[in-house]
């Protein structure tokens, strides 16, 4: 089913309040200017919008959400972090390409690199070595050519000096790049320090994310890792938007065999087993580390792995419209 079906089950005066109408596994969701109307009139169009679209077969769910006629209000800024149980397996790689893969699609989005001990963000999105200004005590967000702003520890100490930080010093670091001169990002994308330490449990505490992505590669290890964060949020009460596989099978430059050096389907295997969704796999490319180490994310260009990168941003952004909606409604 889709927007149009949707709209056609609506009669032309509700048709026109439509502003968006998508529909996922069951589940229509839809956003309704209800513009002029009363508080009675607004549960009357829910109630036919409920009606209508729920009587089609495809149709278990009807998800409504209403716009004021007032200035609507600005989004609240969703915090999703981005979690591994242990290090080198792609999380900051996926963070700044998920990052820029939204905003591609024309999400308003910003990174927060918390990696204390190995921040990468401002290699991966070219702006390392610039400091970011400060404004009535917060930080001002260092904007990067793929459309999305940056906060690092890279920007705000000299790489190795951080390593020596106990929690609260890291913790409280992690609060000004938190804290900081967002403007109009609405989902800060959190690339936290691998494990689950003191960074990530102050993170859970005092920042809330609104849900957490796991990465893993495909190896038992990093799997078992990989549960013991999805544990940490779990006990935190964060929602887990879902498992993501790095790393899974390498095309050969060469001849294009395609080899599994760490394995297959792990990932898949434990998002069946643990019941957190699956939201997809990126292909282990020699292209995509050295599009990182150059500074020119793989999602801002065309081709396979971009498109890689795109279906889990895709998978996100339905996440972030159902999780308002459901708020809304
Ligand atoms: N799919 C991939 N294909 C090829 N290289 C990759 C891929 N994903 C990540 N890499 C490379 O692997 C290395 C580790 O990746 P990355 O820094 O993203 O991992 P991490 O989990 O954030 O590590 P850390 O423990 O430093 O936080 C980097 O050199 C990166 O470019």
């Amino acid at each position: 089913m889709d927007q149009d079906e949707i709209r056609a089950r609506l009669p032309a005066s509700i048709a026109t309040r439509v502003q968006t109408a998508k529909f996922k596994d069951g589940v229509a969701t839809l956003v309704l200017d209800a513009a002029g109307l009363g508080a009675s009139g607004r549960e009357k169009l829910e109630a036919a919008v409920k009606d209508l679209v729920g009587g089609a077969d495809a149709v278990e769910e009807v998800r409504v959400a209403m716009i004021a006629d007032r200035a609507p209000e600005p989004a609240p800024r969703r915090i999703i972090a981005i979690g591994s149980g242990k290090g080198g397996v792609g999380k900051s790689t996926l963070t700044a390409n998920l990052a820029v893969a939204l905003a591609r699609m024309g999400r308003k989005v910003g990174v927060v690199d918390a990696d204390i001990y190995g921040p990468s963000q401002p290699t991966i999105l070219a702006n390392k070595g610039e400091r970011p200004k400060a404004e009535d005590g917060k930080l001002i967000p260092v904007p990067s050519k793929w459309g999305v702003s940056v906060l690092s520890m890279g920007h705000l100490v000299e790489p190795g000096k951080a390593i020596a930080w106990r929690g609260p010093m890291a913790g409280n670091a992690l609060g000004q790049l938190i804290d900081a001169h967002w403007g109009d990002a609405e989902v800060l994308l959190v690339d936290l320090p691998p494990g689950t330490g003191d960074v990530q449990l102050s993170m859970l505490q005092k920042h809330k994310p609104a849900g957490a992505i796991i990465v893993s590669t495909p190896q038992d290890l990093a799997l078992i890792d990989a549960q013991r964060a999805a544990n940490l949020f779990e006990t935190g009460k964060i929602p887990l938007i879902g498992l993501v596989e790095n790393m899974a099978g390498y095309a050969c430059p060469h001849c294009g065999e395609i080899s599994d050096p760490f394995g297959r389907g792990g990932v898949e295997d434990a998002s069946e087993a643990t019941g957190i969704p699956f939201l997809g796999r990126i292909p282990l490319a020699i292209d995509i580390r050295e599009d990182s180490d150059a500074g020119t994310p793989t999602a801002a260009q065309d081709g396979p792995q971009a498109e890689a990168f795109a279906a889990i941003a895709r998978s996100l952004s339905d996440w972030l419209d159902a999780s308002s909606v459901a708020e809304a409604v």
